[in-house]
């Protein structure tokens, strides 16, 4: 049998970080995937005693015998479940991590065992002890702030559970999952999101599953209707970062200065929250005037996401390029790198902001935005 899944990258357009601690976010899906193949193969055939992983557009396969999978981890003491998801707890993790290292992934490719070993845990937790071959491939940019973390949970999830649901409908080509099966879709995500972020807000992983474009706020979700056309330019600085760190780095401020980090958290709170109420916004006021107030709320944004300490040199040198420009930015997702998004207001020609970043070495593009979610393909 033969199951394929992909999910969403994302955008935020107001509140990362400080949604960790309870502020209101604002995301949205965007048209880049990560998909998941997975394959169970027939009882009598072949490589039916292994687990094998393949991420192919990194070119790299691991490969587990089950036997070794049950030596290492003792689900004895667990209750698996598919339908409660769990978190994996500190021992288990452990034991993950070896399974992990024994595959000797690259130096240069360490960054890869947090996803891993939230395969491992996904994996075991929904289909147990049975072989498969999982083939991955995205067209998102890893550690950029574009949700690759999220995408890979939602995507490798939605494949597990409908491979493991005997009521799964048959037809061509993607289709949305329902209502509960997105709820558990969406929890199952969030436990592999924690392996790989630590702290998660559970907002990547929501935005991913259910697609178009959210109001986030400790788990509370809100769809949006957006009622203005908005085109975001996309810049990859092409910084490395990590996301998990860079939560710590926040939590660790937040511990140091607390009453001047809540009311940080507090501020971007109202920008989110404003951003919403302007996006889903059926006034006649311009589109102009939205606009307008959308830039100065992108540029707040920032200035408190630079206060949390994890704005960067390069993002600060798109900033710049863009001010030049009359174009407001702001980072997206964790920072310390990774990607920027500008405004680009109704009419913009954004020829010369793009050539100018180029040579700056930096990546520019643009995604649509608010698309579909999860999917599924049997
Ligand atoms: N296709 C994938 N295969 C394996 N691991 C992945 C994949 N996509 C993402 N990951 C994991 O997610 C991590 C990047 O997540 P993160 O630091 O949160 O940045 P972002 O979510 O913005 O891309 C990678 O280091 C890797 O562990
Ligand atoms: C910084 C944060 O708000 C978003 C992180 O997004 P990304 O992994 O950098 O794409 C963390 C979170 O909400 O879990
Ligand atoms: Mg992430």
């Amino acid at each position: 049998m033969e199951v394929k899944a992909r999910a969403p990258g994302k955008i935020i357009l107001a509140g990362e970080h400080a949604v960790v601690h309870g502020s209101t976010a604002v995301a949205a899906a965007i048209d880049l995937y990560t998909y998941v193949t997975l394959r169970l193969p027939l009882q009598s055939a072949e490589n039916n005693d292994k687990l094998t992983l393949h991420l192919k557009d990194i070119g790299l396969e691991f490969s587990w015998s089950l036997a070794r999978i049950k030596e290492a981890i003792s689900y004895e003491s667990r209750n698996l479940c598919r339908s409660t998801p769990a978190s994996c707890s500190e021992e288990t993790l452990k034991s993950i991590a070896i399974l992990v290292e024994e595959q000797n992934i690259p130096e240069a490719k360490i960054w890869l065992s947090s996803g891993v070993s939230t395969f491992l845990w996904l994996y075991t937790s929904i289909i147990g002890f049975n072989p498969a071959t999982v083939i991955i491939t995205s067209e998102l940019p890893y550690g950029s702030g574009l949700g690759s973390s999220a995408a890979f949970s939602v995507a490798l999830t939605a494949a597990l559970l409908t491979s493991s649901n005997p009521n799964k409908t048959r037809g061509d080509g993607w289709s949305s999952l329902d209502e509960t099966n997105l709820e558990l879709l969406n929890k199952w995500a969030f436990e592999g999101e924690k392996i790989i972020h630590g702290k998660p807000s559970g907002i990547d992983n929501t935005v991913s599953a259910y697609g178009n474009m959210i109001k986030f706020c400790s788990g509370e979700i809100t769809r949006l209707q957006s009622n203005m056309p908005l085109r975001m330019l996309i810049t990859n600085t092409r910084v490395g970062r990590n996301t998990k760190a860079l939560v710590t780095g926040v939590s660790e401020r937040a511990a140091r200065h607390p009453n001047a980090m809540s009311s940080v958290f507090n501020a971007v709170d109202s920008i989110s929250k404003e951003l919403a109420a302007i996006i889903q916004s059926k006034d006649t006021i311009s589109f102009t005037e939205k606009e307008e107030s959308i830039k100065e709320l992108m540029e707040m944004n920032q200035g408190l996401l630079q206060s949390m300490g994890v704005s960067h040199n390069s993002i600060e040198t798109v900033i710049q390029t863009t001010t030049k420009h009359k174009l407001a930015s702001k980072l997206t997702g964790a920072g310390g790198g990774g990607c920027v998004l500008t405004l680009l207001p109704t009419g913009t020609v954004a020829d010369k902001v793009v050539e100018e970043l180029k040579s700056s070495g930096f990546q520019c593009f643009t995604a649509s935005i608010g698309g579909n979610g999860a999917q599924i393909c049997v």
